[in-house]
């Protein structure tokens, strides 16, 4: 993504840290504070179908969204689509089916650059941070659609993940797994996003890293900040999940509360291990 003029007229509050050092433990999150939009879902991708250049479609009417206050979870199997989904919502697929709306406009035809002038944060599952540059040049590197003074953004990042701010002058390649991770939220929260993506936010760290940084996405969420993710750690996710979404073959499966697909027989069967 290149640079583009971008003015912050998007009216967007500053995150804030209510409480920068979490609660500890996930059990311990806010008990749902969604409220549905008048016009729809704040996101949504809805009945996308489409796939990836000529091949074939990966999605079929896949329907997908996120609610302000909310924290949205895509499950599934391997290659069920989840990323996909993602990219599709981002801009990164063709779709031939579907539409795409944030805060009430429709945004199926734009960029992904454009989309992120529109409050779309991404964080990709691989290659999201700059491994031989600084974490503070990364999290600048974050802030480059912007103009106004990001050093607030950036202050607020270091108080959600402190841990960034102790090692802000080292390569972020020499940064674990997890911190990694942090850098690569951090990036995006730099664009003071109106709603956050990460897929795959966990891969490959440790149950209690995965924890920690579960704790850390509900503090981002709980600045107002409506987050989709899709997530490997199915059931720990849907325990975070206002919304849960189970993709099987590019197709909505099941759609519920976080604690309704974990209680729903089906869901636990085919795919929580019983
Ligand atoms: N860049 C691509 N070009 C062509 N096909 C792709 C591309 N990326 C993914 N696919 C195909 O799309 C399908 C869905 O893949 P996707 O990565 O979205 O699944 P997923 O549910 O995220 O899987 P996983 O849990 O393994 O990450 C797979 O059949 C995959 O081979």
């Amino acid at each position: 993504m290149s640079g583009n003029p971008y003015q912050d007229d998007r009216g967007n509050k500053d995150f804030t840290i209510a409480n920068p050092k979490g609660s500890g433990e996930i059990e311990h999150r806010r008990s749902g504070q969604s409220r549905a939009a008048p016009g729809g879902p704040f996101l949504i991708g809805e009945a996308m179908t489409g796939g990836y250049g000529k091949g074939p479609d990966i999605l079929t009417e896949c329907t997908i969204a996120v609610d302000k206050g909310e924290i949205a979870v895509i499950v599934g199997p391997n290659g069920a689509g989840k990323s996909t989904a993602m990219k599709a919502i981002f801009g990164m697929l063709n779709l031939h089916g579907g539409h795409v709306r944030l805060d009430g406009e429709d945004i199926t035809e734009l960029s992904p650059q454009d989309r992120v002038v529109k409050g779309m944060g991404f964080v990709p599952q691989t290659s999201n941070i700059f491994t031989s540059m600084t974490v503070e040049e990364n999290l600048e590197m974050g802030a480059f659609i912007r103009k106004d003074d990001f050093r607030d953004t950036m202050a607020q990042v270091y108080d959600l993940f402190p841990i960034l701010k102790d090692k802000r002058r080292q390569p972020a390649g020499e940064l674990s797994g997890g911190q990694r991770q942090q850098v690569a939220v951090g990036r995006a929260l730099m664009t003071k996003p109106k709603v956050l993506m990460l897929d795959e936010p966990t891969a490959g760290v440790s149950p209690i890293v995965m924890d920690e940084l579960f704790d850390r996405i509900i503090e981002v969420s709980r600045t107002g900040i409506p987050i989709l993710m899709v997530e490997q750690n199915a059931r720990q996710a849907l325990e975070i999940a206002d919304k849960g979404y189970v993709l099987v073959q590019g197709r909505n499966a099941h759609t519920g509360s976080g604690k309704e697909l974990l209680a729903d027989d089906d869901v636990r069967r085919s795919f929580l291990g019983g």
